[in-house]
């Protein structure tokens, strides 16, 4: 009986990592994954080719035949996922039903309902359900959840959430003034073009949009006089969120670097003990680096932020009285992480090195939820520190920095 209890809760385990990590926990994670991909794109390629009439009477029968088996698929799928949601390692604590019900409310939850609870009516109700048609393009947003770029691009929308909100108002308020200011100079002239001001909004959104459909135009002098300025506007309104949303973009991307896979954090000698599960939560808080040859990761007396994992490659601790190398599975900075203090040594990248940096305030969570990674990393810090004494006489950190205590990043 608690054998078959104990093999349950593998399963369900098992069945979390494979949905949650996808292609990275093992090959059957690779081809479960796959397959859901598959069928997103070829559900969504489906429901463009069915709107075409032709197209849609002759394969009406494989059309029918994809959408029950993508139904079906995703059912199960959602329905698996409600039921592993308890593996969720911030939300087991909750229990059963209140991680599921937090599954059933996230984003990607609902978006995963959305994909399949209104594609059963019709077979329950008979009614005309065209709506329905373009209704399956929100399977889309699915694919979300495999895409590291898409993430990537939605994170950057969410952290420049506010400048995009500003960069929104003063569209909305430029606008007005451009429609309110083109009704008086062009109304008595183009009463059906620019009579009102929301008719005049219609040009004021097409020209600040730099779209210009060229269907109402200012004739007198006074009405080009506000398009020009209104063009100059449009073009600084267009170029501001575009940068944002750029530079956003870009700067998610590099921080990403590479993509922190199951593999590659399950390897990680340090994580050797945790499930699949674990894993999971654990890789949500890495960062993946890549640093060049020679490059100093770490200076002597730098205020800390982050611990490293060494994934490949090699580097040198460089001590006072000595250099120490440390390889793939090593770990570093955990001294100056763990004490909220500056670095005790300078590291040094001797090859082109792939790392897993982990924040100083996530690494003290890990290790409140994990003791066993806590004992390992605090052995380590407590030796190497322990060294470092013996050989500086207890001057560890530089006496001219006045403050060792640091504040932590925000
Ligand atoms: N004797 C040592 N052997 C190996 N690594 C060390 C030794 N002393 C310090 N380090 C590492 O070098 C890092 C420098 O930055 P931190 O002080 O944050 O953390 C330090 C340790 O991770």
């Amino acid at each position: 009986m608690v054998s078959r209890l104990h093999q349950g809760t593998q399963f369900r385990q098992r069945l979390y990592g494979i949905l949650d990590q996808g292609s990275g926990v093992d090959q059957f994670g690779a081809v479960v994954n796959w397959t859901l991909i598959g069928l997103i794109v070829v559900t969504l390629a489906a429901t463009v080719l069915e709107s075409v009439p032709r197209l849609a009477g002759q394969y009406a029968k494989a059309f029918q035949a994809i959408e029950y088996a993508a139904l079906l698929t995703f059912t199960i799928e959602y329905a698996a996922r409600l039921w592993t949601a308890i593996e969720h390692p911030r939300w087991r604590r909750f229990g059963a039903i209140r991680s599921r019900v937090r599954l059933a409310a996230s984003p990607a939850g609902l978006i995963d309902l959305a994909a399949v609870l209104p594609f059963w009516l019709p077979l329950f109700i008979a009614a005309d359900f065209k709506a329905l048609l373009v209704l399956r393009l929100i399977r889309f947003f699915k694919l979300t959840r495999y895409s590291p770029a898409m993430r990537s691009l939605l994170e950057a929308l969410y952290a420049e959430r506010r400048a995009l909100v500003g960069c929104f108002v003063i569209l909305c308020g430029a606008t007005l003034i451009a429609a309110a200011l083109m009704h008086l100079a062009e109304g008595a002239a183009q009463p059906d073009r620019f009579g009102t001001i929301p008719d005049a909004m219609w040009w004021a959104i097409v020209t600040l949009g730099t779209v210009g459909y060229g269907d109402a135009v200012p004739i007198t002098a006074a009405g080009r006089l506000i398009a020009g300025l209104t063009i100059f506007v449009g073009l600084l309104m267009v170029a501001l969120p575009v940068g944002i949303v750029a530079t956003a973009f870009a700067n998610e991307v590099h921080r990403r670097d590479f993509v922190v896979t199951w593999g590659l954090v399950a390897r990680v000698p340090l994580f050797s003990e945790l499930t699949a599960a674990q894993i999971a939560d654990v890789m949500k808080i890495l960062r993946a680096q890549k640093v060049d040859k020679g490059t100093t990761i770490a200076r002597r007396g730098e205020p800390a932020h982050s611990m490293y994992l060494i994934l490949d490659g090699e580097v040198e601790i460089r001590l006072r009285h000595k250099h120490v190398h440390l390889g793939a599975g090593d770990f570093f900075g955990e001294i100056a992480a763990l004490r909220q203090s500056r670095r005790s040594a300078t590291v040094i990248a001797l090859q082109t090195t792939r790392l897993l940096a982990l924040d100083a305030s996530d690494l003290h969570s890990l290790m409140d939820r994990e003791p066993q990674i806590a004992a390992r990393i605090r052995d380590a810090a407590q030796a190497r520190l322990g060294e470092e004494l013996e050989t500086t006489g207890g001057d560890l950190i530089p006496a001219e920095l006045p403050n060792t205590k640091i504040q932590p990043r925000i």
